[in-house]
């Protein structure tokens, strides 16, 4: 691709967006690369047009933090800004600069201070929404003719609504449920202002606190508390209640009867069997276990659990849940399974539930209704590979060290041969193989795990599976097929991440390129003869090392060929890493 169109400033600020909040979108792994390739853009949220980003749109996913000071400045084309539905605090963004904004969404949330009086020159302003949020001071006098659509209901603002043609058009609803506001629609403002200058609008003078306001502020104190409680509460809340109601109305549906006899070595099922023939009031879920040695719990056991949201990924949403026995588990909520069939799920579950590897995360239990899949798996308390070698980079971060990195590299590879072996018939047996998806397990000794393998025969089509980590892979997008190849291209991938410490899709450490493919820059860079540039600076110091390391670059170079036909399979891959450790 030619870049050469590509706008930098425009990345660097979506990067401090990116990098200065939280949200329960994975952002920094979605948001690499360049925001545009001409007018198409990979960027969850964002919309280009020309090279340049017109749209950035990311609403209701628990966006939180302060906006960073001044960063849309260089997002000079933008039309549309619409962060609805979060929790973002602090003052309204800056927009001076974006002349050309049409849509400003900035309702429900948790914004601060007062309304900007330079937004009155935005020229193009068409919608603008700012309802449920704390803002105080006045309304200032907007009068672009465009502007057809204005909310600034439920929050502090007081003072006079200015008269100017564009305000008086507005009914009263884009006013309600404010702290003191007045005149039309609204009721007359009690007094006539003293002098004409105060119906125009200035900025709220740091006002003092006279007596009787100090109870209004109180309560609002209260209110905030308050709203703060519910809205940490919601989430939790909304789990239950969704389980509760599916449990009602779905209580009947339960998993298939486990095959009589079990399956090979250690598998074995337990049922919870309460029928509705026994009229039993307490009516339990069934749940299906694999493995005797865990604690056998039903849904309402599940439903009773506290639980917290660990992160939402490409399909579905990930919960702790700590059950009253005390027992811990982590519970995956899929999505984009609505059309799938209850007998191939629980053929797929029973197929997966059977594995048993110490580097697989292994699956408890699942639950399958028409609207919701559940898959219970055990929890793997000491987060994930992304975290490890991504996170905190700079001051105060514990390096993590070329045999930390050498053992994790191993355990990838056992867990995905050991896949690879006993899901011969699968096409992609793992098929989501990405470095958030290789869970951490410190104890003692420390292991990597392998999750959310085997869902590739859930999904509705293949157009779904681009949303798994082989959507990266060169056959994905050529339309080409499918094979356990295809994780081993996954494979390379996570390899040149561990050995580069770069995330696939970021800006190299030139800075002047863009590493699209990480694989591409390695390439080059090692054909350039300066092999040991592509290490990450962290393993660099242990010399000793470095032939081990770029022996292991050149498997992973094979791995992630272009050429399927070209990568080794995993029992190559695993005798050559052993022979790598051997030698030394
Ligand atoms: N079994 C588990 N034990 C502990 N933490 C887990 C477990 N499974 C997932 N997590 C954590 O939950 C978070 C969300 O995981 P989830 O699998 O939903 O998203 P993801 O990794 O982006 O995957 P995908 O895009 O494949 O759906 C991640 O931070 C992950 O480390």
């Amino acid at each position: 691709i030619n870049l050469d169109q590509y706008h930098p400033e425009e990345r660097d600020a979506l990067l401090q967006l990116r990098d200065s909040m939280t949200c329960s979108l994975n952002l920094h792994s979605n948001w690499t690369g360049p925001p545009c390739i001409a007018n198409f853009s990979r960027w969850a949220g964002i919309v280009c047009s020309n090279w340049r980003v017109i749209h950035l749109v990311l609403e209701g996913i628990q966006l939180s933090g302060s906006l960073p000071p001044a960063f849309l400045y260089n997002i000079s084309l933008l039309t549309k800004l619409s962060f609805r539905n979060n929790s973002v605090s602090g003052p309204l963004p800056n927009l001076t600069n974006l002349v050309h904004l049409e849509s400003v969404f900035l309702s429900y949330n948790r914004f601060t201070g007062s309304i900007p009086s330079d937004y009155i020159q935005l020229p193009n302003l068409k919608h603008l929404e700012f309802q449920q949020n704390y803002l105080e001071g006045q309304i200032p006098p907007f009068d672009q003719r465009t502007l057809t659509d204005f909310n600034v209901s439920y929050n502090y603002l007081q003072g006079s609504i200015p008269s100017t043609d564009t305000l008086l058009r507005l009914p009263e609803s884009s006013y309600g449920h404010n702290l003191n506001l007045c005149g039309f629609p609204l009721e007359p403002c009690p007094v006539p202002s003293p002098s004409p200058a105060s119906a125009i609008f200035s900025p709220p003078p740091p006002t003092p606190v006279r007596p009787g306001q100090d109870k209004k502020k109180k309560l609002e104190i209260w209110i905030v508390v308050l709203i703060a409680a519910l809205a940490a509460l919601v989430p939790f809340m909304v789990f239950v209640v969704v389980l509760c109601c599916y449990k009602k109305l779905h209580g009947k549906e339960t998993a298939k009867e486990p095959r009589a006899g079990g399956g090979p070595a250690g598998w074995t099922e337990k049922k919870l069997l309460h029928s509705q023939s026994t009229g039993d009031p307490e009516r339990r879920v069934e749940l299906e276990f694999f493995d005797r040695n865990i604690a056998v719990f039903d849904l309402d056991d599940l439903l009773r659990a506290s639980a917290e949201v660990l992160g939402k990924g490409k399909h579905g949403t990930t919960y702790k849940a700590n059950l009253e026995s005390g027992a811990v588990v982590a519970v995956k909520r899929l999505k984009n399974m609505d059309g799938l069939g209850k007998k191939e799920f629980i053929q797929q579950m029973q197929l997966l539930g059977k594995l048993r590897h110490e580097n697989l995360v292994q699956i408890i239990s699942f639950y399958y209704s028409k609207e919701e899949k559940l898959v219970v798996y055990e929890f793997v308390p000491n987060g994930n590979l992304f975290e490890l070698l991504h996170e905190n980079r700079g001051v105060g971060r514990v390096p993590l060290n070329w045999a930390a990195r050498l053992s994790i590299i191993k355990d990838i590879a056992k867990g995905l041969e050991f896949l690879h072996r006993s899901l011969p018939s699968h096409k992609v047996p793992h098929a989501n193989l990405k470095s958030s998806n290789v869970l951490i397990h410190q104890d003692g000794q420390s292991y990597s795990k392998l999750t959310n393998y085997g869902y590739l025969p859930l999904l509705p089509s293949r157009k779904f599976s681009q949303g798994l980590a082989i959507g990266r892979s060169p056959e994905l997008s050529q339309g080409k097929k499918l094979t356990h190849k295809t994780d081993v291209y996954c494979f390379g991938i996570i390899l040149l991440e561990v050995i580069t410490g770069r995330i696939p899709g970021e800006v190299s450490p030139r800075k002047d390129e863009i590493v699209e493919d990480l694989s591409d820059w390695v390439r080059t860079v090692v054909n350039n003869d300066w092999s040991t540039d592509i290490l990450d600076v962290e393993i660099l110091a242990a010399r000793e090392g470095h032939d081990e390391m770029l022996k292991l670059t050149e498997i992973a170079l094979q791995c992630a060929d272009v050429t399927p036909e070209t990568r080794p399979n995993m029992s190559e891959v695993m005798r050559r890493i052993e022979e790598i450790e051997q030698k030394n």
